[in-house]
């Protein structure tokens, strides 16, 4: 009986240690390699705060919390601001400083004899020194931290999240700082990794570094793996499966290292098979499910959305001289351009004139190496993406980037501005803030989708679109961010002519509510149909812009382009 009670402990630790990985690896698409050190933080901090210092629970447990959410920060800072694969050797490398430190500062750990002795937690006189007794505080604790793990992944910091996932870029486009959600993650999840570390070390009363190697950082994905990424239900069911699976090894007759070795083996087969054949896991992700919607929300039109300037023709937008190089290739070179509020300016030119690199330049997915980015008289040349998004400035992309697994409702909603529920203080302590947000911005982004006319497939995922459809999609999320100033890149690229004509008057009554829009463009009918202004680019340099009309009847172009 005591053995039943003493796995059902493993799983409730086991529970926690892979529902907070997968926020990591599920929820933000971040492959750490470090859980196991995070857990081991949460242990030795308990062990040595309650053996050194005689500090009763759960203070050891609250101070791990932070001292791991800490480490995750400064390990993240690195990790996070490069690409994917720098934080799997960063977070690898941690991983194995962490066991180095835990096996050779003796003096603090115990070093290769660890620490014992930790005292057992005591609830009103009772010491909880059995797996009976223990088990009701290890499933109470398991519950809410697996209830934190969800409160932050159903979140609207959560669909962020899973949009970041999707794709960074993208992410970055709709105004979210990946930088920032990608620490916060981190933190959250090594700080609730470690409440892992200190329940088990009050439990067992010894801590060893053996427990926290790279072995249990592995055992620990298996089971995010094999339960289902991106779903907690899926965590807790992929640990009780890991847990109980290598008891039952118990039961053959094996020699214990014999044992032991196939039990790493079993966990690298599971991963393998797994991936192969079911990469979603037993519980595939909840959020893939089509979404209801209700009928009947959303007004005609933007609401405040649409910007309350007129469209005067005010100038927004100044590019001045700008240039970015790319190695020997000069993309773009001594480039100005002025977008005015009401007005549809195109940039064409012909394939590599630089047209991306110049909006990738205005929008600061790109520095320049020289020049300047003027939004309403601000300098915002170098500064970041979704910051220029938030002050007013957003884009979209030739390849589109839509967030493919995510309903068409939340791809839109995620883009709306000023969101409580991106942070995390309104997500954990004012949740009926984020409600009640949460009702409006349905309302909201309703809205948007009538429209550009999708609020029937709101509850699609966007990979169930038509290309049409995702076109139309492309705008709505851009409209979703609010921005005044739009730079669409090849809106129109692969369309009919017939849908094509469908959406120009989208684009026009924007252009008409006072929005600033600069079109990327191959397409002369389009050209011609939708835009107040051209500027035609080649080899990165400006060399003429004027109505279309002109320019289409200029011979120089002509000959050179146009054919
Ligand atoms: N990140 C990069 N690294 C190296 N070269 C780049 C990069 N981005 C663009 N270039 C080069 O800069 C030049 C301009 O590219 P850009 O994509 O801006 O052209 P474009 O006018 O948008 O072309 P297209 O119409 O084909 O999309 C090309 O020669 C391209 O190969």
């Amino acid at each position: 009986m005591d053995y039943l009670l003493h796995i059902l402990v493993m799983v409730a630790l086991y529970a926690i240690l892979a529902g907070s990985f997968n926020l990591l690896i599920g929820f933000s698409g971040l492959f750490a390699l470090s859980h196991a050190a995070f857990f081991g933080v949460g242990a030795y901090t308990t062990a040595i705060l309650t053996t050194g210092y005689g500090l009763p629970f759960p203070w050891p447990l609250l101070i791990g919390i932070g001292l791991a959410a800490l480490v995750g920060l400064a390990i993240g800072l690195p990790a996070l601001r490069v690409g994917g694969e720098y934080l799997v050797i960063i977070t690898l490398a941690l991983q194995i400083i962490a066991v180095a430190v835990m096996l050779n500062w003796t003096a603090l750990t115990g070093g290769t004899q660890g620490i014992g002795g930790i005292p057992r937690i005591v609830v009103a006189g009772v010491a909880l020194d059995t797996a009976g007794r223990f088990l009701p505080m290890a499933a109470g604790v398991a519950a809410l931290s697996l209830w934190a793990a969800w409160r932050l992944g159903a979140s609207p910091f959560g669909r962020a999240l899973r949009a970041m996932r999707e794709n960074e870029a993208a992410a970055q486009a709709v105004g979210k700082n990946v930088v920032a959600m990608k620490l916060i993650v981190f933190a959250v999840s090594a700080g609730i990794a470690s409440v892992a570390g200190g329940l088990y070390a009050h439990y067992i009363a010894f801590v060893s570094a053996i427990s926290f190697t790279i072995e249990t950082t592995i055992y620990i994905l298996a089971m995010v793996i094999l339960g289902g990424t991106g779903n907690l239900a899926g965590s807790v069911l992929g640990a009780a499966i890991l847990v109980v699976l290598p008891e039952l090894l118990k039961f053959v007759d094996l020699p214990a290292d014999i044992a032991d070795k196939l039990r790493q083996v079993l966990y690298g087969v599971i991963l393998i098979v797994m991936l192969r054949l079911r990469p979603e896991g037993l519980l595939p992700e909840h959020d893939a499910k089509r979404a209801r919607v209700p009928p009947g929300l959303g007004e005609d039109g933007l609401g405040d959305l649409a910007p309350s300037a007129a469209a005067d023709g005010k100038v927004t937008v100044e590019g001045r001289d700008l240039m970015k190089s790319f190695g020997g290739i000069v993309a773009v070179r001594d480039f100005s351009i002025d977008l005015q509020r009401g007005r549809i300016i195109g940039l064409i030119g012909p394939n590599g004139a630089g047209k991306t690199t110049a909006f990738n330049l205005l929008t600061g997915f790109l520095k320049p190496n020289a020049g300047t980015v003027r939004f309403r008289d601000a300098v915002i040349s170098g500064r970041a993406p979704h910051d220029i998004v938030r002050a007013g400035m957003a884009r979209s992309f030739q390849d589109l980037k839509l967030f493919r697994k995510m309903t068409v409702l939340d791809n839109v909603r995620v883009a709306l501005p000023r969101q409580k529920g991106d942070g995390l203080f309104h997500v954990y302590f004012l949740p009926w803030i984020v409600r009640a947000e949460e009702r409006a911005n349905l309302g909201r982004a309703m809205a948007v989708l009538r429209f550009v006319g999708l609020e029937g497939q709101a509850g699609e995922l966007a990979e169930n679109l038509s290309y049409a459809e995702e076109k139309l999609l492309v705008i709505a999320r851009l409209l979703a961010t609010g921005a005044e100033v739009l730079l669409f890149d090849e809106p129109l690229s692969g369309l009919d002519p017939g849908t094509m004509e469908g959406i120009f008057p989208i684009i026009r009554r924007l252009a008409e509510q006072g929005k600033t829009i600069c079109i990327i463009e191959h397409n002369l009918d389009v050209i011609r149909g939708l835009c107040d202004w051209a500027v035609f680019l080649d080899e990165g340099r400006k060399i003429a812009e004027g109505t279309p009309e002109t320019l289409i009847a200029d011979p120089v172009l002509a000959e050179r382009y146009f054919k």
